[in-house]
């Protein structure tokens, strides 16, 4: 173990204490530092093991970065028991080799390794940015020693710039690319249709607006998997329903203002703004990046009726198109379809490439559908068109709306004042009947990045991942471990 004299520190009892970290105290982006280390003679039985480097150059101030004693079963000079499942580790020529067990071996190069460093003269453990100047390791930088320790794999680099790095075995598991190994499934996403209607996802608000965030990490992991969630018990104000839409992040301005709270007065240049019926849609398809989540709270509908509030899950209606009409599928995944907004005098929306997005956007990594976007009312001149394709794209688009507007896809709510929605603008399409008399709705829309932020930061505390929950007893910093798989 090692003991740091860098600028870190977590109380004794592991307990977080406030942090303050002067910039000099930290190995500057310039240059890699010429570490000098002295080897730890504390064992685990100390209240606190320590892992990184004493970095030559000492800031006035600095505090040791104190973590966390190991997980037991760990060897330490002495002995203490270790797991016997330690992998094997060698240095190859341009590699370290990871052997997992007899059949499955891993392979790093060793570049790559020293680039991924994260002691915390390479990895800020506060920020969790690369300190490490990757542009001054050594092409052929290559390791004096490899070691396998109990809970990770420990390298030696060569003297002239002396430095040890540590890499958990979850960790270099996770990110094994040679090959790559297996990863946890995605969250499921459950599909769905019109029989949706007979057990939406529901949280109340008491349980989003709870303190101790449970119950929001419930709603958005209920959006996550099903696309959409109701919160019922919500106060009929737009305050109310502020306050609830800042739960999940900062609201996203639009041309329509930031938090919205809108009739049918055309106060705005866009058929939100009338009675008119609207077919199922995502919004903001005329933005490069069109909002991730979108909270409706219908406060008045009086003298009059209709406005009822109909939800698609494009996802479903997606799976069902591949199935009959593969053809179709694949026109809507990969003709760009251009949109704009321009009702506002102000404002003049397109997205870049001008050409648009396909309907229907896949992961380049495993081709799974990852957002659908569609909105036909907002749809510009088809002027990308190959000649032979027009029929052909206006049929694949025909079978597209048939199915979205069959009875078995289409979910209809009448909505009313006490009950919010969130939609994942990215998945889910939503429209509206026509009506009369008088309709208030507010509402906002959150940025994709803010909503999986948010989930990302619940999902830490409430189900962290296998990686996070293996490290995060010595290696977290602020609550997060620096070996989180998502950094
Ligand atoms: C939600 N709010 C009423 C503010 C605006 C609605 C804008 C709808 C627009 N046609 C689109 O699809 O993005
Ligand atoms: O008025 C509604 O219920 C929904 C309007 C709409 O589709 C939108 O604002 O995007």
């Amino acid at each position: 173990m090692w003991r740091s004299t860098s600028c870190l520190r977590l109380s004794a009892a592991g307990k977080r204490t406030t942090t303050t970290i002067s910039e000099g105290s930290l190995a500057r982006r310039s240059k890699i530092e010429h570490w000098s280390h002295s080897r730890a003679i504390s064992t685990t039985s100390a209240p606190e093991v320590v892992r990184g480097h004493a970095s030559s150059r000492q800031a006035s101030g600095a505090a040791a970065v104190k973590l966390k004693p190991l997980p037991s079963g760990t060897s330490d000079q002495h002995g203490a028991v270790a797991r016997t499942d330690v992998p094997t580790s060698r240095i190859d020529d341009r590699k370290v080799v990871v052997g997992w067990d007899t059949q499955t071996w891993s392979r790093y190069h060793h570049i790559w390794l020293r680039d991924h460093c994260r002691c915390p003269q390479c990895f800020h453990p506060v920020t969790k940015q690369r300190l490490v100047n990757t542009f001054e390791i050594p092409f052929d930088v290559k390791p004096v020693a490899v070691e396998s320790k109990p809970e990770g794999l420990e390298v030696t680099w060569p003297s002239s710039q002396p430095h040890t790095s540590f890499y958990p075995w979850s960790w270099l598991r996770r990110n094994s690319y040679d090959p790559p190994l297996a990863r946890p499934p995605p969250v499921e996403k459950i599909l769905w249709g019109t029989k949706i209607l007979q057990d939406p996802p529901t949280v109340t608000y008491e349980q989003v607006m709870a303190e101790d965030e449970r119950g929001l990490f419930k709603w958005l992991s209920n959006v996550d998997k099903f696309g959409f969630c109701f919160v019922s018990g919500v106060p009929p104000t737009p305050e109310a329903t502020e306050e609830l839409s800042r739960r999940i992040g900062f609201i996203r301005e639009t041309q329509y203002g930031t938090f919205w709270d809108f009739t049918s007065d055309l106060a705005k240049g866009d058929t939100a703004y009338t009675t008119l019926a609207l077919g199922a849609h995502t919004d903001t398809t005329y933005y490069t990046d069109p909002c991730g989540l979108q909270l409706f709270h219908l406060l008045e509908h009086t003298g009059g009726s209709g406005g009822a509030t109909l939800l698609v899950d494009g996802f479903y209606v997606a799976s069902i198109l591949k199935e009959l009409h593969p053809t179709a599928y694949d026109l809507l995944a990969g003709v760009r379809v251009p949109s704009h907004a321009a009702g506002e005098p102000s404002a003049l929306y397109t997205p870049t490439p001008r050409s648009g997005y396909p309907i229907l956007r896949h992961s380049h990594s495993d081709g799974e559908l990852t957002q659908v976007r569609w909105n036909n009312d907002d749809r510009s001149v088809m002027s990308n068109l190959e000649p032979s394709m027009v029929e052909e794209w206006y049929d694949a688009i025909r079978k597209w709306h048939k199915l979205l507007t069959s009875a078995d896809s289409e979910y209809w709510i009448q909505l009313s004042p006490g009950t919010a929605v969130v939609v994942d603008n990215h998945r889910v399409l939503h429209g509206r009947s026509a009506f009369t008399g008088k309709r208030r709705m507010c509402g906002a829309y959150i940025g994709v990045d803010e909503y999986r932020s948010k989930l990302a930061v619940l999902s830490e505390k409430f189900a962290p991942d296998d990686v996070v929950r293996d490290t995060s007893a010595y290696a977290s910093v602020n609550g997060r471990s620096l070996w989180n798989p998502a950094l």
